[in-house]
């Protein structure tokens, strides 16, 4: 078996006087505000674990304050952790020597981040190329990938350009690309489209949906916004406080929300976007018709709506030939009827 992209467990970082001695200790057990309260510190991340698969694109989702930053930047400890442990592609980072994270930094882990980090004095081939630039690459070798680069993110008209003549939008293009260039095995995204106006932003959602299908890379993204969570995410992890809410794939946390903190989050969403029929089916009622039309589980409710409207019998939900459910029209109808009362 192959080990997962990243490993995260019982992870904590604790901001404050003697932080060390909070991880595990009764004090760690208390609310935040308890905690700085009573000691001065604060559990930015708390007792956190996870997994992130290959390829997978795991968001981690939360409000201002939840922890989301400093949980990334535990990752490749820009942010020293005080407790637990990370594994990266099977590597124990928390043990790693200098030299063994600089090489992980430059290498194998890229981040984007909502402040794009430019070099304003350099052109946007030579921003691309910058990371390889610090890796010793030779210019003839990283202006070729950063050309490929450059194509890959939408920029080859622009490589003369210098950074404070392109948009926020193609900023960040420069920004993903200068990520991709040293073609690492795991993206971090630090919130990095808050900045750009809604369209830009949705643009830019795409383009990350896009490089995902070509490059196939794991990528962690951190968002304080569920839309984006629920369109990027084939994972969603939700914090509150430094703690982990509810791991779930979009149709399982807005299907089945974990608590009231994330069903309020939710309550908004449009349900037949996310959830999948297998939310809705139900067993088939003794008599009914079970000859109509077949759908695997994992359709979304909006994409079977057409066709389950128009059928004249039921539609089997059917997952390796087995039969797991039936769904009608008023299946779906209660779905979308639900959803425009969430909206009134
Ligand atoms: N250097 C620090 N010293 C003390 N407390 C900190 C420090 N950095 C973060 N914190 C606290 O840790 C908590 C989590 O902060 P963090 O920035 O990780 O949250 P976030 O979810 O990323 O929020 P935002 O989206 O606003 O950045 C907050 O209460 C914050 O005040």
């Amino acid at each position: 078996m192959t080990d997962p992209a990243v490993k995260v467990e019982n992870l904590w970082k604790v901001f404050g006087p003697r932080a060390s001695r909070i991880p595990g200790s009764p004090e760690g057990e208390l609310s935040r505000d308890e905690l700085r309260r009573t000691t001065g510190c604060v559990s930015a991340v708390k007792d956190v674990s996870f997994e992130v698969q290959r390829g997978e694109v795991f968001v981690v989702m939360g409000l201002s304050g939840s922890g989301k930053s400093t949980l990334v930047r535990c990752l490749t400890r820009l942010i020293e952790p005080t407790a637990g442990e990370v594994m990266i592609d099977g590597t124990d980072v928390l043990t790693m020597s200098e030299s063994a994270l600089r090489d992980l930094r430059r290498k194998h882990v890229a981040m984007v981040f909502q402040h794009f980090g430019l070099l304003p004095h350099r052109r946007v081939l030579d921003n691309i190329a910058y990371g390889l630039e610090v890796r010793g690459v030779g210019r003839k070798e990283r202006h070729a990938k950063a050309r490929e680069v450059l194509d890959l993110v939408g920029l080859s008209g622009n490589s003369a350009s210098y950074p404070d003549q392109l948009s926020g939008g193609m900023q960040q293009r420069v920004g993903l690309g200068r990520a991709l260039a040293v073609d690492p095995s795991l993206l971090l995204f630090d919130e990095p489209f808050s900045a750009l106006d809604p369209l830009i932003r949705r643009d830019m959602q795409n383009e990350v949906i896009r490089l995902h299908h070509e490059v196939k890379k794991t990528m962690v993204f951190i968002t304080h916004d569920l839309s984006e969570a629920l369109k990027l995410g084939d994972r969603i992890l939700i914090m509150r406080d430094g703690e982990v809410v509810q791991v779930g794939t979009p149709d399982e946390v807005v299907g089945a929300p974990a608590d009231d903190y994330v069903r309020d989050f939710v309550s908004e969403v449009p349900k037949s976007h996310v959830l999948t029929l297998k939310w809705v089916m139900r067993p088939p009622l003794d008599g009914e018709a079970l000859d109509g039309p077949e759908l695997p589980p994992n359709v979304v409710v909006q994409t079977a709506a057409r066709q389950v409207l128009e059928a004249d019998k039921p539609i089997k939900v059917v997952e390796d030939g087995k039969l797991l459910g039936v769904v009608t029209d008023e299946d779906i109808l209660r779905v979308i009827v639900a959803e425009e009362e969430g909206a009134a």
